[in-house]
């Protein structure tokens, strides 16, 4: 058995023991690959492998399947599975499965809120300013209130249910949730009001993205629905970069349309330091770290080992991606 962990070898995101558990069942390597790279270069790199540990990137595409052999399983490193293409993997036989739900829930809901409390307060330009030995400016950052704010919550599944819980019971917020997938009964229990995608752009001081990346909402903050949002909205993206045409964000930026935006996530990842999002004091990019707490990095390692486990013996994985989406085709 060959098992291959891609893009997620570096800076000890798999602990030593969960190795050590994979290598129980056969030969462990470890691959770093650009982005970037075609679906045949992957497939050849990787055939002969039945299972794969994969990263946020790159993307197993139909040319990556038309390229392996006896792959049985893609076991994501998280939750959110846009760089497998589900038809194709379904057609090959190939599993693919995420962490189950509660594994990232509260590091990701955490630093969704982290960042938007340090827009908010504007803490990284401040700090920065003791740092340059200018103390006196502390008038200069005078920022909001998060409290009793109107936060909208876009896609209200385990990231938004916890950050508009947090929100609601934390910092006493309105919480609007918008999700059409989600009815109104299983939003009440998280205190969020149900509204349609208008509603929520009009009435929110805030906006908190947490959907998954499809290609319904590909793009969904853009220019006419940033022209519906209040003046000097203040956003924070744990989700999928995509999900911001980042050009449109970039001039409501300028416009000031947007007051100011934190991102963890961009549309093209890594994003480097002449991204045109870094000409704003009042952007906050993470590199793709909501999830990397040791705590939740330890269980996701966990469930990727189980999950290779499972299938190696015959069973399927504890959360199986095509047998729970609605995306499926
Ligand atoms: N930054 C990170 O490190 C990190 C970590 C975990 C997850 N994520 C991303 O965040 C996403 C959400 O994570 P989660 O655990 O909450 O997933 P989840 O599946 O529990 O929740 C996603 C929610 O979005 C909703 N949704 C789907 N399409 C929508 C649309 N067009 N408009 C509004 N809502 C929509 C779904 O119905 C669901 O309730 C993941 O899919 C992943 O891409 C990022
Ligand atoms: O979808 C997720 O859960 C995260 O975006 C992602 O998986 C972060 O972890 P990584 O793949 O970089 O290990």
């Amino acid at each position: 058995m060959k098992i291959a962990i891609v893009n997620s070898s570096s800076f000890g995101k798999i602990f030593p023991d969960h190795i050590k558990k994979l290598e129980k069942i056969g030969q462990v390597d470890r691959f770093e690959v650009d982005q970037n790279i075609d679906g045949k270069s992957l497939g050849q790199m990787l055939k002969g492998y039945q299972y794969i540990i994969a990263s946020v990137t790159p993307f197993f595409d139909k040319e990556f399947f038309e390229n392996v052999d006896d792959l049985r399983l893609i076991s994501r490193h998280g939750i959110g599975y846009n760089n497998v293409d589900l038809t194709c993997a379904k057609e090959k036989g190939v599993i693919v499965s995420i962490v189950p739900s509660l594994v990232e829930r509260d590091s990701v809901s955490e630093n969704n809120i982290t960042n938007l409390l340090a827009l908010m307060r504007m803490t990284i330009n401040s700090s920065k300013k003791v740092r340059d030995d200018k103390w006196e400016m502390r008038a200069n950052f005078v920022g909001n209130s998060l409290y009793h704010k109107i936060v909208g919550v876009i896609g209200v599944g385990n990231t938004g249910s916890q950050v508009a819980r947090t929100l609601r019971e934390g910092f006493q917020c309105r919480v609007l949730g918008y999700d059409p997938y989600k009815d109104k009964l299983e939003l009440e229990q998280f205190g969020v009001e149900k509204v349609d995608f208008e509603t929520l752009l009009k009435k929110s001081d805030v906006i908190c993205l947490c959907a998954n990346l499809t290609k319904e909402n590909y793009h969904m903050i853009n220019k006419n629905t940033i022209s519906k949002m209040k003046n000097g909205v203040y956003i924070s993206n744990t989700a999928r970069g995509a999900l911001i045409d980042e050009k449109d964000m970039i001039e409501a930026l300028k416009n000031k349309k947007v007051k100011a935006l934190a991102t963890d996530v961009m549309e093209v990842e890594p994003a480097r330091y002449n991204h045109p999002y870094l000409q704003f004091d009042n952007v906050i990019i993470t590199p793709h770290t909501s999830a990397y707490t040791k705590e939740c990095l330890y269980a996701m390692g966990e469930s990727c080992v189980n999950d290779v486990y499972n299938v190696h013996n015959k069973k399927l994985p504890k959360r199986c991606v095509q047998k729970e989406s609605p995306f499926v085709e």
